[in-house]
């Protein structure tokens, strides 16, 4: 009879090794390294890792933009204010840890004494994380890096940006819009680069009913980094309130 862990062996089923004998040994095909039960391993490891990294973060905010956008410009500059804004309130400051706006937001986080994260994603060219941040990882999945920004964020910031920048806000506005994610504002910088987005949902989306006019409120749209931290902290404060308010009234019920 042979015991491998919990299972049992008799007679001719015996394996003729042990199970450490075959994970020691070398030999043998490496395929199965790009096979999906193992690639669900890994991204199994990725979100153990993720979930490891922050989950002991403070109040944080996901700040999102352009990849492409160089130090020295009027956007950059932007950026690094409102990394500096979300610092001054208590906030720790989450971007995609690249270059252009995410380091912009990073720079100003750090510069002002706050911490500074940045969540990367494995790209077909090299990259590092930008040098603004105090705590990182690196993602090869996608979708692993966006539950991360979602889950351990209280608000979205969107700076000027192209498709990356996009596909987050949409995200962001779709999981808000389906109550998947509750109380979350998202703020969008820049009238003047988001005022034709939000004159083309209007005009398209809503006018052709595929919003519903509240919809339109999901998202907000400012100028200045201070306004950015006026709207998420008032909106925390009406969640603490709300809080508050519902725990009153079960005691009071109880
Ligand atoms: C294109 C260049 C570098 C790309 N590096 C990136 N590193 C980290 N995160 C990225 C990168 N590119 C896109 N993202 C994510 O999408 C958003 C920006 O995309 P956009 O298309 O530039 O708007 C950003 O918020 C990231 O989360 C060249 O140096």
């Amino acid at each position: 009879m042979r015991n491998a862990g919990p299972l049992t062996y008799r007679g001719e089923s015996i394996p003729n090794t042990t199970t450490d004998q075959r994970l020691l040994d070398r030999r043998g095909p490496a395929d199965w390294v790009h096979t999906d039960p193992w690639r669900v391993l890994r991204i199994q490891s990725e979100f153990v890792e993720g979930f490891g990294l922050l989950s002991e973060l403070p109040s944080a905010v996901s700040v999102f933009g352009s990849a492409r956008i160089r130090p020295g410009t009027r956007y950059y500059d932007l950026g690094v204010q409102v990394g500096a804004k979300l610092a001054e309130a208590g906030y720790a400051t989450i971007t995609g840890g690249g270059p252009g706006m995410m380091e912009a937001a990073n720079k100003g986080a750090k510069e002002a004494g706050g911490l500074s994260v940045g969540l990367g994603i494995e790209l077909p060219f090299e990259q590092s994380l930008n040098p603004y941040i105090d705590m990182g990882m690196t993602f090869r999945y996608f979708f692993v890096r966006k539950t991360m920004f979602v889950k351990y964020s209280q608000a979205f910031v969107v700076l000027p940006g192209g498709f990356g920048t996009l596909d987050e806000l949409f995200e962001a506005a779709t999981l808000v819009q389906t109550n998947k994610v509750t109380r979350f504002p998202v703020v969008l910088v820049g009238t003047e680069f988001w005022g034709g987005m939000e004159k083309w949902i209007r005009e398209s989306l809503l006018e052709n009913g595929l919003i519903k006019p509240h919809d339109m409120e999901l998202v907000q749209m400012v100028d200045e980094p201070g306004e950015v931290v006026d709207i998420i902290k008032k909106s925390h404060l009406d969640i603490a309130r709300e809080l508050d308010a519902q725990e009153r009234a079960r005691t009071n019920g109880s």
